[in-house]
């Protein structure tokens, strides 16, 4: 059904097309360019405004690398990000130098994952909250101090903790700090990479309701990167699972975990752990083998070693990520025939 509120109906904020990150694996004393880690293949991923995009794969399988394109903090390789800047015009990041990023930096911030290392020990709540505001908008003292304090009762935090450092905080409290800061200029789109996997489970409920309550309050749009699926689930409107530098299938949360269309989307949903265990069980798949390694990305379909459907066709055959249902894409030579298992059967 297609509602008010359907990610496809809403405008992108932003968009990548042909994404591609390469890094190159260097060896010897010159540093001869021996091999690329292809850690970002060709990335069309479309990030609707004040929805939730969850990144969701294993480890290695880019998601960190996309989410840092996104940010510039890497140059891609190849390809484009456009981003609708506030008065509406496209404007291609991937395509801007250092300067002309610069009124951009704002608005596209990051929460980091891990709230102890990300925080400097040595500097009050002040400082660290208040640092993008000096330094971006060089704001005055009375003025951060003012603006702090409301960014901390944001988070719920009381405006008086300012004064301290890090270390007076459990794990939930300085991730609302990187919170805070991650919110202090305002920005329209906010990367969130792993952003809750450090914490302590029962604290975990805590911090994803704070992202929704501010995402509601501010309009805010999320790419939501997570191993975990049940969180994902619980967070995003839409899910991007990427493999080996690819997205390899897309679609509406419910619909994707009620009938994956990648076999590699079955298998992620056959781990997450069943609320109702006494009932049906669903059978955890075991996928055979490694994740491949980016710098050797096997031929055809890169998860062709590990599908258990995989045909002659697969081995060669590279699948293009194309739509199989309104809003539901895949990249599967068989996605259109292929009756595969999701969560709640
Ligand atoms: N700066 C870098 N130089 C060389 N290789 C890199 C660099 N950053 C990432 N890679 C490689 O790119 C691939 C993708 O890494 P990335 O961190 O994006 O994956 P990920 O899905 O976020 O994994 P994780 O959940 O473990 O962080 C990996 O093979 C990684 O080793």
């Amino acid at each position: 059904m297609v509602t008010a509120t359907d990610p496809r109906q809403a405008t992108a904020l932003l968009e990548t097309r042909g994404l591609t990150k390469h890094f190159p694996i260097r060896q010897g004393l010159f540093g001869r360019t021996v091999g690329q880690v292809k850690a970002l293949d060709g990335i069309d991923l479309r990030i609707a405004g004040g929805q939730t995009v969850g990144l969701v794969g294993e480890s290695g399988c880019g998601k960190s690398t996309l989410g840092r394109c996104l940010l510039r903090v890497h140059q891609p390789t190849a390809g484009e990000i456009l981003y609708r800047a506030p008065d509406g015009t496209p404007v291609d990041l991937a395509a801007l130098d250092e300067q002309g990023l610069k009124p951009y930096r704002s608005q596209i911030r990051l929460i980091f994952q891990d709230p102890y290392s990300s925080l400097n020990p040595r500097m009050t709540l002040l400082q660290i909250v208040g640092e993008p505001l000096k330094v971006n908008l060089g704001l005055a003292r009375p003025e951060i101090e003012e603006r702090v304090a409301e960014l901390l009762r944001r988070v719920g935090l009381r405006p008086e903790y300012m004064h301290r450092y890090p270390n007076a905080f459990s794990g939930g409290q300085r991730q609302r700090v990187g919170i805070a800061r991650a919110l202090a200029l305002s920005p329209r789109l906010v990367v969130a990479d792993e952003a809750v996997s450090a914490l302590d489970v029962s604290v975990r409920a805590q911090i994803l309701n704070l992202l929704k309550d501010l995402q509601e309050e501010s309009e805010l749009t999320y790419l939501f990167i997570s191993h975990d699926l049940g969180v994902v689930e619980y967070m995003a409107d839409e899910i991007a699972v990427m493999y080996v530098g690819r997205v390899v299938e897309t679609g509406e949360t419910d619909a994707l975990y009620a009938r994956p269309l990648h076999p590699y989307t079955e298998a992620l949903l056959s781990a997450v752990p069943d609320p109702a265990p006494s009932s049906r069980r669903r059978e955890r798949i075991v996928l055979r083998g490694e994740v491949a390694d980016p710098s050797r990305v096997p031929s055809g379909c890169p998860f062709h070693p590990r599908c258990f459907y995989a045909q002659d066709r697969c081995k060669t055959e590279v699948p293009a990520l194309r739509e199989i249902a309104p809003g539901r894409t895949a990249a599967c030579h068989f996605a259109d025939q292929l009756q595969l298992r999701g969560v709640g059967e």
